[in-house]
C-alpha cells in the first residue's frame, strides 16, 4: 500500500500537497485542471522529482529516496516511449531487464504479456509498423513485464479515439485485477475516470486530495471539482 505522508512539493511559485493512502489494488483516477499538478503528483510517486518535506511509504518502508527503478512502480505515459529502432519484443523485453539479455523463463513471461494485450504475432514487428492502439498495447505490456504492484498511467491513451480508449482502460482494468496491481491515472476525461476508477483524487489549488468514492464523488461534487467538470 502506498501512503504519501505530509508530501509537499514547490518549484517557483508552484505547490502541491498529499497526505493520505491508496487502498491496495485500488482503481484511481486523477483529475483536476491543466496545470495543478497532476503529473507532477505522479512524478513524485515514481520518483523522477523529489518533495522538499514528507515522505513516501510503500507497506510501512520509506522508499522516499529510492531511485524509480527502486520503487515498486511502472509507469506509462502519453507517448507510450517505445524506441523506434527496437522491436515491439524487444520494447516489452525492457520491461524486464534493459540489457535485453533474457532467461527462458523471463522470455516466456515477454510473450506471455504481448498475448494478454493482444500483440501475439506482432513481436517482431517495429512501432512505427503499429496502429496507434497497437502501440498503446505495445507499452502496457511493457509495463505489465515491469511487475510492480502499482502502475501509474499519464494519459495513456489520450491520442486514441473515444471507443479504442475505453478498450484500453477496460484492458488495463481487466489485468489490473488479475495481477493484483493498484493503478493511479491521470485523465482529462470526468467519463474515463466514472468508468474505470472506483476512487479519484482531485488535484486542485496546491492540493491533491484523498482518494474518494467515485460514484460518491460525481454525485455531490465539491466546488474544486464543479469548477473543473464547468468547463467539460
Ligand atoms: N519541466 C518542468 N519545469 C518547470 N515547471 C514545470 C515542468 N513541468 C511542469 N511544470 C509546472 O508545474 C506545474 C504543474 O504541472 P503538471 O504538468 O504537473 O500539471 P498537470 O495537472 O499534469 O497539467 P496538464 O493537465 O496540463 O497536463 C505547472 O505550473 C507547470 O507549469
Amino acid at each position: 500500500m502506498l501512503t504519501l505522508e505530509t508530501v509537499r512539493y514547490e518549484q517557483d511559485e508552484f505547490v502541491l500537497s498529499a497526505d493520505w493512502h491508496l487502498a491496495p489494488e485500488a482503481r484511481v483516477a486523477v483529475i483536476g485542471p491543466s496545470g495543478a499538478g497532476k503529473s507532477t503528483l505522479l512524478s513524485l510517486i515514481g520518483g523522477f522529482i523529489t518533495s522538499q518535506s514528507g515522505r513516501l511509504l510503500w507497506d510501512g518502508q520509506d522508499i522516499t529516496e529510492n531511485a524509480p527503478s527502486a520503487r515498486p512502480v511502472a509507469s506509462l505515459f502519453q507517448e507510450g516511449n517505445l524506441f523506434p529502432h527496437l522491436s515491439v519484443y524487444e520494447n516489452a523485453a525492457l520491461g524486464v531487464n534493459v540489457s535485453l539479455r533474457l532467461s527462458a523463463a523471463e522470455k516466456a513471461r515477454v510473450l506471455g504479456a504481448l498475448d494478454r494485450v493482444g500483440l501475439a504475432g506482432f513481436g517482431a514487428r517495429k512501432p512505427a509498423q503499429l496502429s496507434g492502439g497497437q502501440a498503446s498495447r505495445a507499452a502496457l505490456a511493457r509495463a505489465l513485464c515491469q511487475d510492480k504492484p502499482l502502475l501509474l498511467l499519464d494519459e495513456p491513451f489520450a491520442a486514441l479515439g473515444p471507443a479504442l480508449r475505453h478498450e484500453m482502460l477496460d484492458l488495463v482494468g481487466e489485468i489490473a485485477r488479475e495481477h493484483r496491481r493498484a493503478v493511479l491515472m491521470v485523465s482529462h476525461e470526468p467519463r474515463d475516470a466514472k468508468h474505470f476508477a472506483d476512487a479519484v483524487i482531485v488535484v486542485a489549488d496546491g492540493v491533491a486530495q484523498p482518494p474518494q468514492d467515485t460514484a460518491t464523488l460525481f454525485a455531490k461534487p465539491p466546488k474544486a471539482l464543479r469548477d473543473y467538470l464547468g468547463h467539460h
